[in-house]
């Protein structure tokens, strides 16, 4: 991989290779933007298949947390860790209180949280060495797991979706399938069973899927036959690039709302669902609950504070809707549009010059 080609194409920041030894650590942080402040991103810990899908993976995930905080209005910028490794397997105590002491050395330019293959324990490890990281345990006045609150945000986000689509924003009698029942979805299928839509899930792991079954009476299909089944709305909440070549053919829900990060594989086919009709809540608009919580802990976490900022999603989702169709763009553009004007605004706002003590004039304040 051309590293600094991508990098400069996308201008990014700083990427960081983290390496110990004795744990088995290697991490890839990436930080790509911090206009708006400090970069803000969970750590994912994934098998990847080579070293430059972790690197890839994390640059793109990097990317998405600039245009996740930026849209969701935070004072925070983008970024993101990958950790080498089978979550299942691999992980020990050295390993994140060694990755702690890397993101301390950036003294506050990247804080860090739970995302696919981490934990709150893992994050409790992590802060053994450093404060910034998010995400921690409740006992430490912390917010604690992010996905139930993600879970919240892509329920109220998917009902703006689906007024847009249906003419009511009532979930009652509605088909959802949702692709992949992990942290986010099984919180996420609750509050849809709750309001009476019929379920239909998938999953690599069998035993997620046994559970929506018999808790919340989900019909369970193979993987590979997610994407073609008859349902209104399509909910990927597994990993990213599921919105392709291969799936969009298949598709019949006019609604794609769900978790995952980066499910448009490429932006042309953000391009192709708006001209076939289907209404798309852009993936980091929808996803922003658990980045609004864990935010909210570096100002002292106050859960009812966070929750109202969590239910704006539901308006964020309808503002982009609506400046899609008055400008005739898909939904992603809209949302990076929103994001890209914020940042461009903060950033000449602070463009003006400000004393600071490492400026030869500082002796003279
Ligand atoms: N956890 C959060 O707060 C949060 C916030 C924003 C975005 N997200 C994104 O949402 C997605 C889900 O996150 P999560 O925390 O629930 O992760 P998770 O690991 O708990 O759940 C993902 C589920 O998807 C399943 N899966 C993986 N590949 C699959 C496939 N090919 N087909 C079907 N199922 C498959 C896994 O077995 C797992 O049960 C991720 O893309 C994540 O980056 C999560
Ligand atoms: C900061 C975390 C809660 C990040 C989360 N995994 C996300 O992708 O938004």
């Amino acid at each position: 991989m051309k590293i600094f080609e991508y990098m400069g194409k996308y201008d990014y920041e700083q990427l960081l290779f983290c390496q110990d030894e004795q744990s088995g650590l290697k991490a890839i942080i990436a930080i790509h933007d911090t206009t708006l402040g400090p970069a803000l991103g969970g750590t994912r810990m994934w098998t990847y298949a080579s070293e430059d899908a972790a690197i890839e993976d994390a640059l793109r995930l990097a990317k998405g947390m600039t245009y996740k905080n930026a849209a969701a209005g935070l004072n925070l910028g983008g970024g993101k860790t990958v950790i080498i490794g089978d979550p299942r397997k691999d992980k020990n105590e050295e390993m994140f209180r060694a990755f702690g002491r890397f993101i301390q050395g950036l003294n506050g330019r990247y804080i860090t949280a739970e995302d696919v293959g981490t934990t709150v324990e893992d994050m409790d490890l992590i802060h053994e060495e450093t404060n910034f990281v998010t995400g921690i345990s409740p006992a430490f006045g912390s917010s604690g797991n992010p996905s139930p609150v993600t879970a919240y945000g892509c329920y109220v986000g998917m009902k703006a979706a689906a007024k847009e689509a249906f003419g009511t924003d009532s979930l009652e009698g509605i088909t959802v399938a949702v692709q992949g029942v992990g942290n986010v979805a099984y919180a996420m299928c609750r509050y849809l069973h709750e309001e009476g839509a019929q379920l239909i899930v998938t999953d690599i792991n069998k035993e997620a899927v046994q559970r929506a079954v018999e808790e919340f009476g989900a019909k369970a299909v193979d993987p590979d036959e997610i994407y073609g089944v008859d349902c209104d709305i399509f909910a990927p909440c597994a990993l990213g690039a599921i919105i392709n070549d291969e799936t969009i053919p298949q598709l019949k829900a006019k609604v794609i709302a769900g978790s995952a990060n980066n499910q448009l594989k490429e932006t042309r086919h953000g391009d192709q669902i708006h001209e076939m009709g289907i209404v798309y809540a852009p993936d980091y608009v929808i996803n922003a609950g658990g980045v609004i919580n864990v935010a909210d802990e570096l100002y002292g976490y106050n859960r009812d504070r966070a929750m109202k900022k969590v239910e704006q999603i539901y308006n964020s989702i309808e503002k982009i809707i609506g400046i899609s169709k008055r400008d005739g763009i898909p939904t992603y553009v809209a949302a990076d549009r929103m994001a890209e004007e914020r940042i461009a605004k903060v950033s000449k706002s602070r463009s003006q010059f400000l004393l600071n003590s490492k400026h030869t004039l500082s002796n003279r304040i």
